[in-house]
């Protein structure tokens, strides 16, 4: 029997009245009712739901378990999503692109996308739960996002096999091809985040060293150069003999030869996020541990000027019980160091150990992840603890030194754009003669103002390297004179005591 229309119309609208109550009562119980009451029954909700269903779900969380460390299951599908889904998503979200120069697009929360895979389809939700704000409001809400796929039960056994590894696989490559570099930081002031996902804050790795622009002897530079490469091409080789894969280098030598250049020049090469570390704002060893589980693979873990971070040497050194060599340059160190760690302390001290660092370095956490580099530099490679830069934990010792003619070269070529110019065997004579760091050469060599030229650069560079060898002669020739002055007083002491020991012998003559 046909429906009558009046009746049908009637029925379109009880439908349509009988939903609209149920949405309402549906809103209305969302905002009212306890968070505890509302999430027992959407779980029974899901459960009846999910026994008639022939879709299977599957959820991948940002975080998992102890929340320690972004899952790489969840980073992969995000970039994979990104990749696929910025043409078929109606609602993106742009985030500035590797080198800053463009705007990367992904799929927003809650937005969902269909993927496609041997015939079979797919389907993405971007999505997130909030849990509730602690009393009091002291810690605020906490988002836990997540993306779940869902797909039919008959190809069960293809998504969860092949698919899912052909997205980890495919999400992974992409990341590493359009991945921006960090440069992170474990700044004080970002303490009071820490309850919060990462105890780093980060900012877009830009610096501009390589190792061509880097003045270094380029047979030095080579065999760095090399190492880092088979470095990073050694996985199988790591795993094969049973090592974590990381390598230590400890970088050492004057101040301006370019320790944090070439640390920069490291990361460029490789690609890598650096992790600089302030040793001095970590609390202690534990705060230690949890910053290096939170640093990820194909990064540089750096600790600048390793010998004034913190007093490591002490107490070796009063074991020793060896006199100091330098006093005052300890002094000078010594301040230093308590300056450095009130400004980054607030005065508090860190409490970090020698043996605390030594686990940083090769206890079983730092196996976590793989691929790293670790490295210190220190301007005073005499002063630090031999357990610190063995070989094994910092594997590889680069010094650093004045510039060498070599040196010279790579920095004209860079700043002035010379290979060759008359002036250069006058500095090249001059250059064996003194000592001049990389950062003083570069200085001399840099046009100050637009009337500048090279040779004008050059003669700068000339005047300075003289400059610095009359110092030194004046230093030289100050240095024999107090040592002439030591010899003679030393022997007018002694014909002092000659003079008193013969009249003493005269007036003891009866
Ligand atoms: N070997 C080098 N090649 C090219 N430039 C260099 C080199 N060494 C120093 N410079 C220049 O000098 C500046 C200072 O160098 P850098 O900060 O790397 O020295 P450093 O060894 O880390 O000094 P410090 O011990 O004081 O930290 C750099 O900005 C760079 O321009
Ligand atoms: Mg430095």
């Amino acid at each position: 029997m046909e429906m009558v229309p009046s009746t049908r119309a009637e029925m379109w609208t009880k439908m349509g009245s009988t939903l609209a109550s149920f949405m309402f009562i549906w809103a209305v119980f969302r905002q009212y009712c306890p968070y505890e009451l509302r999430r027992y029954f959407e779980k029974y909700a899901h459960a009846i739901m999910g026994y008639f269903s022939p879709y299977i779900k599957i959820s991948i969380h940002e975080f998992t378990g102890d929340r320690l460390k972004r899952s790489e299951a969840y980073v992969a599908v995000e970039a994979y999503l990104s990749a696929n889904s910025s043409k078929t998503a109606k609602r993106l979200k742009a985030e500035m692109g590797k080198d800053s120069t463009n705007l990367v697009l992904s799929m927003d929360e809650y937005e969902k996308v269909t993927d496609e895979f041997r015939g079979a389809k797919i389907w993405w939700v971007a999505s997130k739960t909030v849990s509730p704000s602690r009393p009091m409001g002291y810690y605020p809400e906490q988002e836990k996002r997540y993306y779940r796929l869902t797909f039919h039960k008959r190809y069960r056994e293809m998504i969860t096999g092949d698919y899912l590894e052909h997205v980890v696989k495919e999400g992974k490559e992409i990341r590493v091809r359009n991945r921006q570099r960090k440069l992170y930081t474990n700044s004080p002031g970002y303490k009071w985040l820490s309850y919060k996902q990462t105890m780093w804050s980060h900012i877009v790795f830009e610096h501009p060293a390589t190792f061509e622009t880097m003045a270094l002897e380029p047979s030095k530079k080579k065999e760095i150069i090399e190492d880092l490469v088979t470095f990073s091409q050694s996985r199988e080789f790591y795993s094969r003999i049973g090592k974590a894969w990381k390598r230590g280098y400890l970088l050492f030598g004057p101040p301006g030869t370019g320790k944090s250049t070439m640390i920069a020049a490291m990361a460029n090469l490789l690609n890598y996020d650096v992790y600089d570390l302030e040793l001095t704002a970590v609390k202690d060893n534990t705060e230690l541990r949890k910053l290096l589980i939170e640093t990820t693979s194909k990064s540089i873990i750096v600790i600048e000027d390793i010998d004034c971070s913190l007093d490591l040497t002490g107490q070796r050194k009063k074991k020793a019980g060896k006199a100091m060599v330098d006093e005052d340059k300890e002094k000078t160190e010594k301040e230093r160091r308590e300056v450095k760690e009130e400004s980054n302390n607030g005065g508090g001290g860190s409490r970090v150990t020698l043996s605390g660092l030594l686990n940083f370095i090769d206890g079983l956490w730092s196996a976590c992840g793989g691929e790293r580099l670790i490295v210190f530099t220190t301007n005073y490679v005499e002063k630090l603890d031999p357990a610190l830069i063995r070989r094994g934990r910092m594997d590889k010792h680069i010094e650093l030194s004045y510039c060498g003619f070599e040196g010279f070269k790579v920095l004209a070529k860079n700043y002035l754009k010379l290979d060759t110019h008359p002036l250069f065997d006058a500095i090249d004579g001059l250059m064996k003669e003194v000592n001049i760091t990389p950062a003083d050469v570069a200085e001399s060599l840099m046009l100050k103002s637009p009337l500048d030229n090279a040779e004008k650069c050059l003669w700068s560079l000339i005047h300075a390297l003289e400059e610095s060898e009359e110092e030194a002669a004046k230093k030289v020739a100050e240095q024999e004179e107090i040592s002439c002055k030591q010899i003679k007083d030393h022997d007018t002491t002694a014909m002092e005591d000659d003079v008193q020991h013969h009249e003493n012998n005269v007036s003891e003559k009866p």
